[in-house]
């Protein structure tokens, strides 16, 4: 009784719903020790049907509110995200194994920054008229489709979470959010301060559970209207199969094999910075990480001497202390991670540096962490190269020219990001357009600005998200046409 008690909830209709006594929990496991820290309420069809309904009575009222109004219910719970930074950051570390300082740096204010950028967005925007001479005018009217799902993954919780919601909610839909099951606890505190900042009930609801389980559920529910998915590629296909025999509309982000190019004229400090960050920022459990760094074969010994002394000085440890990596989010996910290194050693990859998992002292002695691992020698078409690991692992070959460079690039199914290192911007333009890559990133990477289109090629995703793109996602166009005879 006492688990159901303290157990993270669903939030439906305004409220934190407590589970009936025959409900089914899931463990919340902290990566960084690997011990059970909470239950979470593993929701039923019935939990769906109640979110259903309370989004359905919340709908015409939040979609008939003035665009202010629902503005300013935006701009309160970003306030109250920025306000309660510190004891979210420290939530999102403890649920993930992330350094607490990247969550209080980029996660919590990415959250908040989600809501305000949409809430300001959707007084901006605006659709199109198309006049045909002096015969009519047809214009375009964008109305919200009504209440959509929005499912999130564990590497990025709250702020991918945001992600999706805040350009739902501010074109005018109701929504049902499910967070990822391994990552709860960011999306619950997020079910208090909506409900304290006076979102109106039933607007957002979220409900917690296996993916298999409700998250199928959600994306099969008739009264759904489109899905926002970021997870897996092998889910997302799950997902566009579930959803296409009802016509849904679906925005998919999902993985990446990221390039990163380095020229031997790019700015050496920035580009070891960058290639760094890009390749083990969040344990590299971020779909858009490097995680094949080609290297121009002029600078290549050189270059990977010091990125290997940068990568060697990596500090990992317990997240909740100053360091750089923290744990990998599950014992699952570190599993998969240790045997995508194996097998790159049997495809005849040379470790130079990690390749292990670490043991910790104290209260991380049964963490899940991996060192920071640079892998060499590895061909375009290996396994090790073609697959998403997503962990802190990269691998590191030389190119002899531009032309190889691009071959390697776009040598993989996936399609997602690259970042280019050079200071001949003439040549970093025309990479940038056969770059088969929906983010091309030039002498910095994951730079980011929300106005900008989000999203992938090939097997990284369908749909863009962010600014305009989002908003138009999350209604539907009606074009009028007025003959004026
Ligand atoms: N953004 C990204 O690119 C991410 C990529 N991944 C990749 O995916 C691999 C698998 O990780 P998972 O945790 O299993 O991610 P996942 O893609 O299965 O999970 C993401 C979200 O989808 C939900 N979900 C799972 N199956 C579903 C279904 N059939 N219908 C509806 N929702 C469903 C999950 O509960 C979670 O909320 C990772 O090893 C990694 O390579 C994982 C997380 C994020
Ligand atoms: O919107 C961003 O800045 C980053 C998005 C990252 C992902 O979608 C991901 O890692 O899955």
């Amino acid at each position: 009784m006492a688990a159901l008690d303290s157990c993270i909830r669903n939030y439906i209709n305004g409220e934190m719903v407590q589970p009936p006594a025959d409900a089914r929990l899931l463990d919340n496991i902290e990566p960084a020790t690997g011990q059970v820290y909470g239950k979470l309420v593993d929701s039923t069809d019935g939990d769906l049907e109640a979110a259903v309904a309370a989004a359905e009575a919340a709908q015409p009222n939040w979609r008939a509110l003035d665009l202010e109004e629902r503005a300013r219910h935006l701009e309160r719970i970003a306030a109250l995200i920025e306000k309660n930074l510190d004891s979210l950051a420290e939530a999102e570390s403890r649920d993930n194994g992330k350094p607490v300082a990247l969550a209080r740096s980029v996660d919590i204010p990415r959250a908040a920054a989600n809501f305000r950028f949409f809430a300001r967005a959707i007084t901006q925007f605006a659709s199109e008229s198309h006049a045909m001479g002096e015969r009519a005018i047809n214009y375009t009217l964008r109305a919200p489709l009504g209440i959509v799902g929005c499912i999130s993954p564990w590497n990025l919780p709250l702020y991918l979470f945001t992600w999706k919601i805040a350009p739902a909610l501010a074109a005018g839909n109701c929504v049902i959010a499910k967070p990822s099951e391994v990552t709860p606890k960011t999306a619950a505190l997020l079910a208090e301060i909506c409900r304290d900042a006076g979102l109106p009930a039933g607007v957002l609801n979220i409900l917690h559970g296996r993916g298999s389980g409700i998250g199928s559920a959600l994306v099969a529910h008739p009264k759904i209207k489109a899905i926002s998915f970021t997870g897996g590629t092998a889910t997302g296909a799950q997902i566009a199969a579930a959803a296409a025999p009802r016509f849904k509309k679906l925005s998919l982000e999902l993985g990446g094999k990221n390039p990163t190019l380095v020229f031997a004229d790019c700015d050496w400090e920035k580009a070891l910075d960058g290639v760094l960050r890009a390749a083990f920022s969040n344990q590299g459990q971020i779909c858009l990480c490097g995680s094949r760094i080609y290297v121009e074969a002029s600078i290549y010994t050189d270059f990977q001497a010091a990125l290997l002394g940068r990568v060697r000085q990596l500090r990992v440890g317990d997240p909740l202390t100053e360091v750089d990596q923290g744990a990998l989010v599950s014992a699952a996910h570190m599993d998969k991670v240790l045997k995508a290194i194996a097998l790159a050693q049997e495809e005849g990859g040379q470790i130079l540096c990690g390749g292990e998992r670490l043991q910790m002292d104290g209260r991380c002695r049964d963490g899940y962490f991996v060192a920071p691992t640079l892998i060499e020698g590895l061909p375009i078409d290996c396994e090790t190269n073609q697959q998403e690991i997503f962990g802190p692992v990269a691998t590191i070959q030389p190119f002899a020219d531009e032309e190889e460079a691009l071959r390697l690039a776009n040598g993989t199914g996936y399609g997602l990001a690259t970042s280019i290192w050079s200071q001949n911007l003439s040549r970093c333009h025309r990479l940038a357009g056969q770059l088969d890559f929906g983010i091309v990133w030039i002498n910095c990477w994951m730079q980011r600005d929300l106005r900008t289109p989000f999203g992938g090629m090939k097997d990284s995703g369908v749909g863009r998200e962010g600014g305009w793109e989002a908003l138009r996602f999350f209604t539907e166009a009606k074009n009028v046409c007025v003959d004026y005879g």
